[in-house]
């Protein structure tokens, strides 16, 4: 049950009634008074108080509902005043309201409160729509100061719009410490929106019989003597306070003050409950569109990741170039990317090694996705012990670069300046002297703290932290990708050099004794196949020592390349030529009968004593031995008769074709 106090401002009359409205249950004491029945008389029915057609129509209305979607007019037997009731169930009761109700202006308030809404909408910035809030509630309530208190996200109250009489003093840009606002006053302010004292020093109502009754919800509940303190702390008699909320929550909170009663008709309230709410829904969605545009500058802010000349940046050039915009846009001085290891900073950040701790324990502490931040370093356990002092404030967002290793982006704000916040906690005990109040301090100072990282920029952190994501992975392909490009590069010159080198005689260029072998192979299946004849060559260079010996052995090599050249230059492209190893030589001219391969052998002989070579002064000359394709032939054999065929040349003097034993040329 409740645990509110049960007493009653005057201005209105309070019913206490059953579930289904039959039975009056109690009455404030001034029933009497100001609907002309004495409380403390015979029990009255509620058909006796407000008339059968109205107390029908409450029934009808209730049935199912919370309250009465708007409150009913109703005029009391002879009586020509008019009252308004408002009804509304609270537990297993059912209260109504009655208030005095003014017929003249209805009219007037109505058109006024449409104009009103019609300007509101067309309003594009949030300026703009509490001025216009403040300067029309107070137009119409006649308070002497309307305020709009803004809550930032640590509940410390920012008065951010006011209209007042001349001789009130201006509170805008004051600040509220959040200990002003308990918890549960802020859960009351979202609960009940509104909330009217027509003066908190009048005597106050209470109800006949004394029920236990929860009358939270009642405009007509009298100030807790905290309450009343608070405000006479303030210099507040006459108060109305209307709580903004919007989807997120509450905003913040318009307040008018009198320094005395001041009284407002319960249409009026009406009037400024609807224009309060319009106006925060407006607010709500100027914000939307504003941070709508900052999250498309922070999206834009990366660019173009690639560089018109370097292809992608690399992350060290990504943050260098936009680091400053970066910072601009979430109002940091320093800012860090932590990448596999490696620290990329600039502006005022903490040093590497201290990011390399605070990444590693971040890495611990925080295991999923969304952003980390804090605003005070000093005193989260996470940060107090490493050296941060010149960064209050920290956002860091995680890049899911891979699934092991999450690379970081941090940013960092400086403590905000040192700023006073009016501190007017409530006082439990008796009223304290004015002497004891001015000797009390009533600021409390808010240091160590960063200014507080916002919902969008949280958010927009965020989707930047994914572009960079992007932007790293894409530089990091293309980086593998001219890697890859290299190494491919690097193979295919390593292969090229392995195929010279298996099938291609260094010193020559020509086969080698295993290429030569292979194409002997060759030669022996299409012979054996389809009987394509074919001979061979062997030829070894005469007294080649001696060249060695009397001019050196490099000229000597210069004499097998030069040999080489010429033999290769004369040959038809069907013939294949290699070196056998040393200064023998192997020629496999296909197609080729005993006759035209001996032919063949004659011209080189001859050919290559025309030879010459600076320094060489004597003529090359060359054995040669010839054997054609037999059936029963291998590479071995084809060989060793060529071979034999060479020595014979040699045996008879050198310079000289010979044809293998037993074929004729
Ligand atoms: N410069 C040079 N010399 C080589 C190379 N390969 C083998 N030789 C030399 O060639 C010489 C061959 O000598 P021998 O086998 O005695 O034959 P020759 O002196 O040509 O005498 P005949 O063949 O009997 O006419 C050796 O001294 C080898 O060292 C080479 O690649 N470069």
């Amino acid at each position: 049950m409740s645990q509110h106090h049960p007493l009653l401002q005057s201005f209105g009359v309070l019913l206490v009634l059953d579930a289904d409205s039959r039975r009056i249950q109690a009455a404030s004491t001034n029933l009497d008074r100001l609907v002309g029945h004495d409380a403390s008389s015979s029990p009255l029915t509620p058909e006796q108080l407000l008339g059968k057609r109205l107390v029908q129509q409450v029934r009808r209305e209730l049935q199912g509902q919370a309250r009465l979607a708007a409150p009913l007019v109703f005029r009391r037997g002879a009586n020509t005043s008019r009252f308004q009731l408002r009804a509304f169930r609270s537990g297993e009761q059912v209260i109504m309201e009655i208030e005095p109700f003014q017929v003249s202006g209805q009219h007037r308030l109505l058109g006024a409160l449409q104009e009103h809404l019609s300007r509101l909408a067309e309003m594009t910035h949030q300026e703009e729509v509490l001025a216009f809030l403040v300067t029309t509630v107070r137009k119409l309530t006649g308070f002497a100061h309307v305020g709009v208190c803004q809550f930032d996200p640590d509940w410390h109250g920012h008065i951010v719009a006011e209209a007042k009489a001349d001789d009130e003093f201006s509170v805008v840009g004051q600040r509220l410490a959040a200990c002003n606002f308990s918890a549960a006053l802020r859960r009351a302010y979202v609960r009940h929106p509104v909330r009217y004292i027509q003066d908190a020093q009048a005597p106050l109502e209470r109800l006949m019989p004394d029920l236990p009754v929860d009358l939270c919800a009642s405009v007509l509940r009298a100030p807790t003597p905290e309450r009343q303190r608070y405000l006479e702390r303030l210099g507040v008699r006459g108060m109305l306070n209307v709580s903004m909320v919007c989807e997120a929550g509450l905003w913040g909170v318009m307040f008018c003050h009198a320094t005395a009663a001041h009284e407002v008709a319960a249409s009026v309230r009406d009037a400024v409950h609807i224009l309060v709410q319009v106006a925060t829904k407006r607010l709500s969605l100027l914000r939307a569109r504003h941070e709508a545009r900052y999250l498309k500058r922070v999206q834009d802010s990366l660019g173009s990741v690639v560089s018109a000349t370097h292809g992608p940046r690399s992350p060290e050039q990504l943050l260098h170039d936009k680091a400053p915009i970066w910072m601009d846009l979430f109002r940091a001085r320093g800012v860090a990317l932590w990448l596999g290891g490696v620290v990329y900073q600039a502006g005022r950040a903490p040093t590497p090694e201290v990011i390399r701790q605070f990444v590693m324990r971040l890495h611990k502490a925080h295991p999923h996705n969304g952003p980390w931040c804090t605003r005070n370093t000093a005193r989260h356990p996470l940060t107090s012990s490493l050296a941060m002092s010149e960064q209050a404030g920290v956002l860091a967002v995680p890049l899911p670069m891979n699934s092991t290793q999450r690379a970081w982006l941090l940013l960092f704000r400086p403590a905000q300046d040192e700023a006073p916040y009016w501190s007017m906690r409530p006082v439990k005990a008796a009223m304290p002297s004015l002497s004891v109040m001015l000797g009390r301090s009533r600021y409390e100072k808010v240091v160590g703290c960063s200014e507080a990282w916002q919902r969008v920029e949280r958010l927009a952190a965020m989707n930047l932290g994914n572009d960079l994501t992007l932007a790293i992975s894409s530089y990091e392909i293309s980086m593998l990708n001219m890697h890859l490009e290299r190494e491919r590069k690097a193979l295919a010159a390593a292969n090229q050099r392995l195929e010279q080198l298996a099938h291609f005689d260094p010193l020559t260029q020509i086969w080698n004794r295993y290429r030569i072998e292979q194409a002997i192979d060759n030669e022996l299946v299409a012979a054996k196949r389809y009987g394509a004849e074919f001979a061979l060559l062997m030829f070894d260079v005469d007294h080649f020592k001696a060249i060695n010996d009397t001019y050196g052995h490099s000229l000597g090599d210069e004499v097998l390349v030069a040999l080489a050249r010429q033999v290769e230059g004369s040959l038809r492209g069907c013939d294949y030529f290699g070196r056998w190893g040393g200064e023998e030589f192997v020629i496999l001219a296909s197609h080729s009968d005993i006759q035209a391969a001996a032919g063949l052998a004659e011209r080189l002989r001859e050919l290559l004593m025309t030879l010459r070579l600076p320094g060489l002064e004597q003529p090359v000359t060359v054995s040669i031995g010839v054997v054609a394709w037999q059936a029963e032939d291998s590479c071995k054999t084809l060989i060793a008769r060529a071979d034999a065929a060479m020595y014979q040349a040699k045996r008879k003097g050198r310079n000289r074709v010979e044809v293998a034993a037993g074929e004729v040329a």
